[in-house]
């Protein structure tokens, strides 16, 4: 049994994937659910994946913060959509020398949760995971799994390799999960989004598979200028993102299943879209440094106006974080 107690707050398809991997390799989990709490309560977890299917039935499941104990590593697995409930559900649950472990796509959000828990140390997780939750309590993990971490200091300095990354590796290699450690969470978060912008905002856009959108010679060019886009963006904020990156992830691509973004099944499901942790908060950090990038802008710009119609037939608020208004 490791000695690191881990919280899971959003227990979906990345945290639900990756809380069960660690609890079966004998760590001790706390999972913070929402609409799935009394099915996992009672039957636990159910895992279908490519690398062997497994069911948990009893796992420490909580609907409250207040009520589950204060850990060394708390990881925040929601959607940003939901980040605006952090100042909330963060403070309870972690330890004064714990771990903030962010698995979220997008950019910046290290930054915002530096607000809410100064004190404690902030790692940062880019998740190459493709899961989906098909039931309460029940995952399907498609392909993929490795996560690249890299620890937070405050304007996104370079932090280089820490013990605590390594601690925190070490648990999930146990377990099973593969871990690349980057010196550099900016230049990290960067590259993952050489990734999700292009294909999270295409899918949308243009209700397209990311097979669909490689098939295409107009789709694919698009793919590929979005992608330079990102990394003219890194480049203002100082980071380098080589040319040789962008031809890896378009093979990388071509290479996949074909595959819906999560971004596309939010959509279909009428759920608010990561518009602002993703789009918006890249953005606004190129803009600081002086720099247009007009082609994504273009994409948030359509985003921003489905996402607002999401939300305006649910009634309910999208509060990422962000201005709303590039
Ligand atoms: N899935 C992937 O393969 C993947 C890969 C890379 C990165 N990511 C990123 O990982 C993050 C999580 O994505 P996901 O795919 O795991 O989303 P998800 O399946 O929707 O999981 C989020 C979970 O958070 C729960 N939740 C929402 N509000 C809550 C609350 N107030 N209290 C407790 N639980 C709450 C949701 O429960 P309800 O269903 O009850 O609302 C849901 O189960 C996103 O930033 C995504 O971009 C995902
Ligand atoms: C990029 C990805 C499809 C898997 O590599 C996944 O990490 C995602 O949706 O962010």
């Amino acid at each position: 049994m490791g000695d690191i107690t881990y919280a899971i707050l959003g227990t979906g398809a990345l945290g639900g994937f990756y809380g069960a991997k660690l609890q079966k390799a004998g760590n001790e989990v706390h999972f913070l659910l929402k609409s799935d709490y009394l099915e996992v309560s009672q039957n636990g977890l159910v895992i279908e994946s490519k690398d062997g299917d497994f069911t948990l039935p009893q796992v420490l499941a909580y609907s409250d913060v207040e009520k589950m104990p204060s850990c060394d590593v708390v990881i925040v697995a929601l959607k940003t959509t939901q980040n605006h409930l952090l100042p909330h559900i963060l403070p309870p649950v972690i330890k004064d020398d714990g771990v903030v472990l962010v698995l979220q796509n997008g950019l910046g959000i290290e930054e915002e949760i530096s607000q809410i828990v100064g004190n404690v140390r902030i790692i940062g997780g880019l998740c190459f995971l493709c899961s989906n939750k098909v039931a309460p309590g029940h995952i399907r993990h498609l392909d993929y799994g490795q996560i690249t971490l890299g620890e937070y200091k405050s304007n996104y300095q370079p932090t280089g390799i820490t013990e605590k990354m390594q601690q925190i590796a070490e648990d999930f290699q146990n377990a099973g999960i593969s871990i690349e450690l980057a010196e550099d969470l900016l230049l990290g978060r960067w590259k993952k989004l050489v990734w999700n912008i292009p294909y999270n905002g295409l899918s949308v856009i243009l209700n397209a598979r990311t097979d669909e959108l490689m098939a295409d010679v107009h789709t694919r060019q698009l793919v590929e200028q979005l992608m330079y886009e990102v990394a003219l963006g890194a480049k203002s904020t100082g980071r380098v993102i080589p040319e040789s990156f962008i031809h890896t992830m378009l093979s990388y691509t071509i290479k996949m299943k074909p595959y819906r973004t999560s971004m596309k099944i939010d959509f279909d499901e009428s759920r608010p879209l990561e518009v602002e942790a993703i789009f918006g908060n890249s953005l606004r950090k190129a803009e600081t440094a002086g720099v247009n990038l007009p082609q994504i802008r273009s994409l948030y710009q359509q985003l921003k106006f489905l996402d607002t119609r999401i939300i305006r037939k649910q009634g309910t608020g999208n509060r990422e974080q962000g201005t709303g208004n590039r």
